[in-house]
């Protein structure tokens, strides 16, 4: 049994809503990982219709795009309080031979924290930084092979909602 990987606990979704914003750079692995981040949320009896999910170009665009969607959430709801308990932000950075690799991940790491911390809203890292395509491959749980963290996303955005709502 592998050391790593969070201890899991149970929570009740079937009242939260909850948004997945993804990249579209490096799809054959986003695919995936949105899939197990939806299928868990659904298996916490998250309703299929308070799941709600974008797309933006790139990881870069996660932390921007994750704010727009809590603001225009805002204003759809009765008194403006966010229609979101918690938005899950999904992206694949695969090292290339260049330090782009470095100051993408490193910028949108701290932009999605700051979002979090700056909306109240949970956001959940599902961002893979990794050094090759294998790597990204295994994250996903592709062919078999290695754990979909998109799994662990899932369970972590339905805690943190449950929580926030506490
Ligand atoms: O370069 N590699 C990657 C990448 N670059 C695009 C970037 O996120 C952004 O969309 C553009 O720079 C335009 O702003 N975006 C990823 O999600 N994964 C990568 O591996």
């Amino acid at each position: 049994m592998s050391l790593k990987g969070p201890t899991p606990q149970q929570h009740d979704g079937s009242a939260l809503r909850i948004g997945i914003v993804h990249a579209r750079w490096n799809a054959t692995i986003i695919e995936p990982l949105v899939a197990g981040a939806k299928a868990k949320l659904l298996e916490c009896g998250v309703k299929e219709s308070n799941i709600v999910v974008q797309s933006c170009p790139g990881s870069w665009e996660l932390p921007i795009a994750t704010k727009r969607l809590y603001v225009a959430s805002k204003y759809q709801t009765t008194g403006g309080s966010p229609a979101f308990d918690a938005i899950i932000a999904v992206g694949v950075l695969i090292k290339g031979e260049t330090m782009h690799f470095e100051y993408i991940a490193d910028s949108v790491s701290h932009g999605l924290m700051r979002v979090q911390l700056d909306t109240d809203i949970p956001v959940i890292f599902g961002v893979l930084t990794v050094l090759n395509d294998e790597q990204a491959l295994a994250r996903a749980g592709v062919d078999g092979k290695g754990h979909n963290h998109g799994e662990d996303w899932g369970l972590a955005a339905v805690e943190m909602g449950v929580k926030r709502r506490e």
